[in-house]
């Protein structure tokens, strides 16, 4: 057993909260265990006043982190899973998944609380294309701005730059105590959530045998199966998270999984959207499957229309 472990994080509220977390998490597991966080400015970081899906690359809030972990000089980085590039750079893995319990959307609109009671044109602010697509084709009048930057700054933005609201991941606004703010989860008829949405993901050097031993006490076989789905769906549909691609995945009982996504248009007019149900074991073949059928159902237009290629049929 390790005597210390160094958490890589970066600095913002919520990676701190999670990062907290799971030092937390570990502490008390660990009688004595020394657990340090030590802060890591990224790209992502750096970058505020930009959309997200201009400045595009993968792993914006990742590389500096993961570099620091083959470099040994960390032992594992906390991240919000939805965060995390499908491939990972040679060396490194995602081995523990936690819990996921919130994997909504909120809409956090003080004055008219609902999407339904949002007047006609209301200002709605978000930055992600999915969010985007899938309000537009719910409410086609709103009037949606681009929204950038931490969980704090977004709500801060709300009402600086008077939005009549603004949606935000769920997960994100509890871990920081927003709660409260919260004046409707989004119905997932209406959004479904991004890939692996309200899960942690630990990632660790694939062959540092001890820290992912001392972390399967934090690690959920369900929310695991669940977003091994969604990945692989995203995986085939695209590399990357920025894409107007929603998916959610649940174990259904013990043995059954059933997986929901949906690929728009950024207009919200042309909306692909299906489901299939499958054993849990086939995790990764059922997420491949439904983005066969909703790229051969008009998505790979869309994707292609937004200049965003596929991988190749046979690409793992
Ligand atoms: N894109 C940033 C980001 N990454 C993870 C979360 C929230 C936590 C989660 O979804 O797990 C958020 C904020 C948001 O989308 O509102």
């Amino acid at each position: 057993m390790r005597k210390k472990i160094v958490i890589g994080t970066r600095s913002s509220k919520l990676a701190l909260w999670q990062a907290e977390y799971v030092a937390d998490r570990l502490r008390k597991q660990y009688e004595g265990l020394e657990v340090e966080l030590m802060h890591i400015v990224t790209k992502g970081d750096k970058i505020l006043d930009v959309p997200l899906a201009k400045i595009g690359g993968k792993g914006l809030f990742t590389k500096e982190l993961e570099v620091a972990m083959l470099e040994k000089r960390v032992d594992l980085a906390v991240h919000s899973l939805k965060d995390m590039p499908t491939v990972l750079p040679t060396g490194l893995s995602l081995t523990t998944i936690t819990k996921r319990l919130d994997c909504g959307d909120a809409l956090v609109s003080p004055k008219y609380k609902t999407l339904e009671n949002l007047p006609q044109g209301a200002k709605v602010g978000t930055s992600s294309l999915r969010r985007k697509a899938q309000l537009l084709k719910a409410r086609p009048d709103l009037d949606i701005h681009s929204l950038r930057g931490n969980v704090n700054t977004r709500l801060r933005k709300l009402e600086e730059e008077n939005f009549d609201a603004i949606v935000l991941a769920v997960a994100g606004l509890k871990r920081l105590g927003f709660g409260d703010k919260i004046t409707q989860i989004i119905p997932r008829e209406i959004c479904l959530p991004a890939v692996g949405q309200g899960a942690l993901a630990i990632e660790t050097r694939e062959d540092d045998e001890e820290i992912k031993q001392m972390l399967e006490f934090l690690h959920d076989d369900k929310t695991a199966d669940a977003t091994k789905a969604e990945r692989s769906f995203l995986a085939r549909v695209e590399g990357g998270c920025q894409v107007p691609v929603g998916v959610y995945a649940q174990v259904e009982d013990d043995d059954n999984l059933s997986v929901e996504a949906v690929i728009g248009s950024i207009d919200g007019k042309c909306i692909i959207r299906d489901k299939i149900i499958g054993s849990r074991a086939n995790a990764k073949t059922l997420g491949k499957d439904l983005a066969e059928k909703l790229l051969a159902n008009g998505g790979l237009k869309i994707m292609q229309s937004l200049g965003l290629c596929c991988p190749d049929e046979n690409a793992q």
